[in-house]
């Protein structure tokens, strides 16, 4: 049977909204900031994914797909991002969804772009530590974060590529050479060490770990992950054995990981699920809901670094106010200032970099 002409329409004109030449004339079909409405799609937030083919990309791309709150989703990757949209994109949900691949596209993936979520990067293999991967994704996370300061400067940026302890300075200095910077919109993902935290402390407790909330604090490798079991929620109390096992589980929950995966990678689905809960944090607060507060590398004046990683009430500009830390036990006290020792070299590693 011939289609008819107005399905002849019909079809012209999806084949023309999947085309990457139409892309610009897509963006301007979409209403203002904050308030979007892609053609067929539901109001929301326009999120991108730098790195969607990945590990964490591929899973993390279906997650936010699923998220009520975004209307748009931009996958972008040197490699593979037609394969991973044209299958995210068939899920019948409501954000519209469009790939991008290679430098050349990277700038159409970023114009107008609510939240960037950066998982681009290569992972650790057993034996590495984060730093050592330093190498190859500073020079990555410099230009996304390059292209973000000209594309999408106001955007809300989710940092995962490790080491996070330098590569938020990374993205911070960039963003200051192009003028652009804004303390409270550079969030460095740590998510998965409060969810690990959480999962942890609530099979020492034996209860569900959905009733758990452990603050985790510092930065986001080995030492410089310090979980303030002192401040679990709801209140309870740890023997020392108990906090020597559960702080050393927490600060290498990633090594564990990447372990059982010999040579496979590190963690790609809790960490997919991790920077969705925080993601939807961030879209929950950039749409005014208020009393949301989450654990995040941020620039910070809670200790003499520039950077660390506390509770910080997150609202529609970003990191709004940033807690301090609490009173901590001699345990923590003892492991806030390891920790710091740390921080001050990765922070000052990543600053370098841009400056060398
Ligand atoms: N913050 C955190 O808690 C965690 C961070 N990570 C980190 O996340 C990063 C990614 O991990 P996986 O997804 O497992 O790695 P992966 O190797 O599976 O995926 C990384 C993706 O980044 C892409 N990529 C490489 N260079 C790029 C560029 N210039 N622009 C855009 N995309 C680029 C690759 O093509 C690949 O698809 C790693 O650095 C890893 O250490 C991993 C787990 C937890
Ligand atoms: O351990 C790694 O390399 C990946 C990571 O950051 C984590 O799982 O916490």
């Amino acid at each position: 049977m011939q289609p008819t002409v107005e399905a002849n329409h019909r079809i012209a004109r999806i084949s023309a909204h999947l085309h990457p030449s139409n892309l610009q004339r897509e963006e301007s079909c979409v209403l203002g900031r904050g308030n979007c409405r892609a053609k067929g799609g539901a109001p929301g937030f326009k999120v991108a994914i730098l790195g969607a083919a990945g590990g964490i990309g591929q899973p993390l791309a279906m997650l936010m797909k699923i998220n009520p709150l975004v209307s748009v989703l931009h996958l972008y990757d040197v490699v593979n991002s037609p394969g991973v949209t044209a299958d995210v994109s068939h899920m019948d949900t409501g954000a519209v969804v469009r790939g991008f691949l290679g430098q050349p596209q990277l700038e159409s993936a970023l114009i107008g772009m609510d939240l960037v979520i950066i998982p681009a990067g290569v992972p650790r293999k057993p034996g590495m530590t984060r730093d050592d991967l330093f190498n190859i994704n500073a020079g990555i996370v410099k230009t996304l974060c390059e292209g973000i300061a000209k594309c999408c400067p106001k955007a809300i940026v989710n940092l995962i590529s490790n080491p996070v302890n330098s590569t938020v300075p990374i993205a911070a200095e960039v963003s200051k050479k192009a003028g652009t910077f804004d303390p409270k919109r550079l969030l460095g993902v740590t998510m998965l060490d409060v969810v690990r935290a959480n999962t942890f402390v609530a099979e020492v407790l034996g209860v569900d770990p959905r009733e758990v909330d452990v603050p985790v604090v510092g930065g986001h490798a080995g030492v410089t992950i310090l979980p303030l079991l002192s401040q679990v929620k709801p209140p309870c109390s740890f023997t020392l054995e108990e906090t020597t096992y559960l702080t050393n589980r927490i600060q290498n929950g990633g090594t564990e990981v990447v372990e059982a995966k010999a040579g496979a990678g590190s963690a790609t689905l809790s960490m997919a699920y991790a920077a969705v809960k925080f993601a939807d944090a961030c879209l929950r607060g950039l749409r005014g809901d208020s009393g949301i507060v989450e654990c995040t590398f941020v620039a910070s004046q809670v200790t003499e670094l520039p950077f660390f990683a506390s509770k910080v009430q997150l609202g529609r500009t970003g990191a709004e106010e940033i807690f301090p830390l609490g009173p901590l036990n001699e345990y923590e006290r003892s492991g806030l200032e390891k920790a710091k020792k740390e921080l001050a070299a990765s922070i000052e590693k990543g600053i370098s970099f841009i400056h060398k």
